[in-house]
């Protein structure tokens, strides 16, 4: 499956390079090839399923932003906070209208979720929590290099916002424009997003040093999506285990309640 749908950008052999070494930690380890999205993406989940996805990936929703202002604070270069700063309007939006935290209660209405629900974040398994907020001390802690890196994953991430609406579009009914208008939106929003990211990230990284801990932090990074489907997959596919306080299939459910037992990967 192709992972990567940005043209390499370096100039000198020597940021060519590196940029490989980056694309390949994607190629290795990127949250595509989880079993969890090969079930979404193929039509083999049940309703429960896409809505605990729903549910869960909301709260790596409601974090980007957060993590984007944590990156901004401690900025000290005004041109990087002008640019990274449309990170933060993109997934907030304004304050009426528009955004991607909006876009995707949008998605969580469209699979019959009450969207202030899914907002409450109750019912997020322990183990997203625990990953996602992993990835915003990353931030707020590590160096700026460091930072930017682990948002490199968004090289990758076009390629599986185009899967996922084919798939979603083929296999699932409730994927008409509103279900889908947050991952068309990212498919517009990213690449700029990326190919700033990778540029500072290839200028800045000028000392093998300083390449591994880039390298380092994208790897961080593709743990924390990776963990974030191992926790949703643990609990929701058969044999499946709901931790305690995990959403147990009715609660904030619109539409009808799935009440089929969890299915696997295999069947
Ligand atoms: O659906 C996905 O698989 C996926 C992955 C990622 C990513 O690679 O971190 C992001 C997104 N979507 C996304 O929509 C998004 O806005 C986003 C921001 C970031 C980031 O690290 O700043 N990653 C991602």
């Amino acid at each position: 499956m192709q992972t990567s749908t940005s043209p390499q950008i370096s100039t000198s052999p020597e940021k060519a390079a590196f940029e490989a070494r980056l694309r390949a930690i994607g190629t290795a380890r990127y949250h595509d090839k989880h079993p969890f999205h090969q079930m979404l993406h193929g039509g083999a989940c049940s309703m429960t399923q896409v809505r605990a996805w729903v549910i869960n990936r909301y709260y790596y929703q409601s974090r980007i932003p957060m993590k984007d202002a944590a990156l901004l604070s401690r900025c000290e270069n005004p041109r990087l906070r002008r640019i990274w700063r449309s990170r933060i309007e993109d997934h907030d939006g304004g304050l009426a209208e528009g955004g991607g935290i909006r876009r995707w209660l949008r998605l969580a209405e469209a699979v019959g979720l009450d969207p202030d629900y899914v907002a409450s974040a109750r019912g997020v398994l322990p183990g997203i929590r625990f990953a996602v907020d992993a990835y915003v001390h990353f931030v707020r802690e590590k160096t700026l290099l460091e930072a930017v890196a682990s948002s490199l994953t968004e090289l990758f991430a076009p390629a599986i916002h185009e899967n996922r609406i084919a798939g979603l579009l083929k296999h699932y009914a409730f994927a008409g424009d509103a279900a889908l208008s947050y991952f068309r939106q990212r498919l517009n929003e990213a690449p700029q997003d990326v190919a700033f990211g990778l540029a500072y990230v290839l200028d800045h990284a000028d000392s093998l040093e300083k390449q591994d801990a880039a390298a380092a932090a994208l790897t961080f990074k593709t743990d924390v999506l990776w963990s974030q489907l191992d926790t949703l997959h643990s609990a929701y596919v058969a044999p499946a285990r709901i931790p305690p306080g995990g959403w147990d299939g009715r609660e904030g459910v619109t539409g009808e309640v799935d009440d089929r037992p969890l299915q696997g990967a295999a069947e």
